[in-house]
């Protein structure tokens, strides 16, 4: 942060007890506005992540056309921002840092997030993984159960059950997917809601959905869209805002959170009728599809701000484990066009698991009423 000032303000900010805003001029904002403006950081050091099975990694690249250079003179690679969600997220893990010894100063708590592992998919164990480090570095305890692909569902509904009679875990975590056997929807409905800080509980979501109705917890990948847009002073009222895809955990909230911020909003999917001109209208543009560079730069208006959600293997000959990730959006083209975006790695993915966290916190401070 700035100043130990402004990191107070923004913290007061962040983590009082109405975690999302809504249209209501008297309802306060997740989030200080104009904050930090746009960030000029083109030394991007990529991570890798290795995907599941091989058959995860895609093939598809985007390279730069000649028709879409033409269109990409409109932007000049000057004015173009690289919106980083890795360096956002660490600031907004020293600011929860600074609210946990508050916290534990004051009245000897320590959040605590328990996370249910089932199955052996090598993404989920490296995002779990991820996750319990984010949980150290901020002083949040961690509580792990890993159960074997062949679980039963009642084991899963049993470690829930358990969790959510402990008071030191102020958080439940089920990382998904689930294998095929298990019945998703039962096993997310399990979670009592004061702990489910993946917001993916249907009371949270639809909450999240009705105007004047406020959820206790935003799901953290689409808040941490939105918490992008904030930081960086993006405005979102009165713009028109498309969102690609419509998955429960991703597109959905992302674009009824776009709505509750005054967005006029457009949610393209798999069966949507000329997607590249709907998209061609986004002031504001959330993709998240998991289709490798499917964004191209024709897609695109030129200033448009772009937060891009996809994290996709493709194959790289020249990486060390040959692929690397990508996003939905083609990077090269859409860094020509618009005026700023989220890189991937170290866009949305950081921002995810610093979400999580702050939703941890805020359970606990409701828990214990800390204000
Ligand atoms: N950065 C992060 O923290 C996170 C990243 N992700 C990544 O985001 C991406 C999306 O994830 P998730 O929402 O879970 O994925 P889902 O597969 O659940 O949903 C994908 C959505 O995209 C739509 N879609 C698929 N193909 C097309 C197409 N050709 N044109 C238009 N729409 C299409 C689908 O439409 P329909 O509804 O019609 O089937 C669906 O709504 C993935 O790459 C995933 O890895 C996910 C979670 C967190
Ligand atoms: N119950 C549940 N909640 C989730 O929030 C959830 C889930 N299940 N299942 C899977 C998806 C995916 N997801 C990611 C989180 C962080 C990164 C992330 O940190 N990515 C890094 C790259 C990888 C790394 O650095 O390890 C980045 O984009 O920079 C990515 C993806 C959460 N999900």
């Amino acid at each position: 942060m700035a100043s130990s000032s402004m990191a107070t303000s923004i913290s007061k900010a962040l983590f009082s007890d109405s975690s999302i805003s809504s249209s209501s001029p008297s309802t306060p904002r997740l989030l200080p506005l104009g904050g930090r403006q746009f960030h000029f950081n083109h030394k991007f050091n990529p991570i890798l992540l290795r995907p599941s099975r091989s058959s995860d990694v895609f093939t598809r690249t985007c390279d730069t056309s000649p028709s879409f250079v033409a269109a990409a003179m409109a932007t000049t690679e000057a004015s173009f921002k690289v919106i980083d969600g890795k360096q956002t997220a660490k600031e907004i893990r020293d600011e929860i840092a600074e609210e946990i010894s508050r916290m534990k100063d004051g009245i000897g708590v320590v959040p605590g997030l328990a996370v249910i592992l089932v199955g052996d998919r090598k993404d989920s164990a490296t995002y779990v993984r991820n996750k319990k480090k984010a949980c150290d570095s901020v002083g949040i305890k961690s509580y792990e159960v890993r159960l074997p692909e062949t679980a039963s569902e009642e084991e899963v509904l049993k470690h829930i059950a358990g969790f959510n009679d402990d008071p030191s875990v102020h958080g439940i975590l089920v990382q998904l997917p689930l294998p095929s056997h298990m019945n998703e929807q039962k096993v997310l409905n399990a979670v009592c809601i004061e702990k489910d800080v993946d917001g993916f509980h249907p009371l949270n979501i639809g909450r999240l959905a009705m105007r004047g109705r406020e959820p206790l917890f935003v799901p953290c990948t689409p808040k941490g869209c939105i918490e992008l847009l904030h930081r960086y002073g993006v405005p979102i009222k009165g713009k028109r805002a498309v969102v690609i895809g419509r998955s429960n955990i991703v597109g959905m909230p992302a674009a009824l959170l776009l709505q509750r911020e005054d967005a006029t909003v457009s949610v393209v999917h798999s069966r949507t009728k000329n997607p590249e001109e709907i998209t061609r209208e986004a002031d504001i543009l959330i993709a998240a599809v998991g289709q490798p560079n499917m964004v191209r730069g024709s897609w695109i208006k030129p200033g448009a701000v772009i937060i891009d959600v996809g994290i996709n293997p493709v194959e790289d000959s020249e990486s060390p484990r040959g692929y690397r990730l990508v996003g939905d959006v083609c990077y090269e083209e859409a860094s020509k066009i618009a005026s700023a975006i989220t890189p991937v790695p170290g866009g949305v993915g950081p921002m995810t698991i610093a979400m999580l966290l702050s939703n941890t916190l805020t359970s606990a401070k409701r828990v214990h009423n800390f204000k």
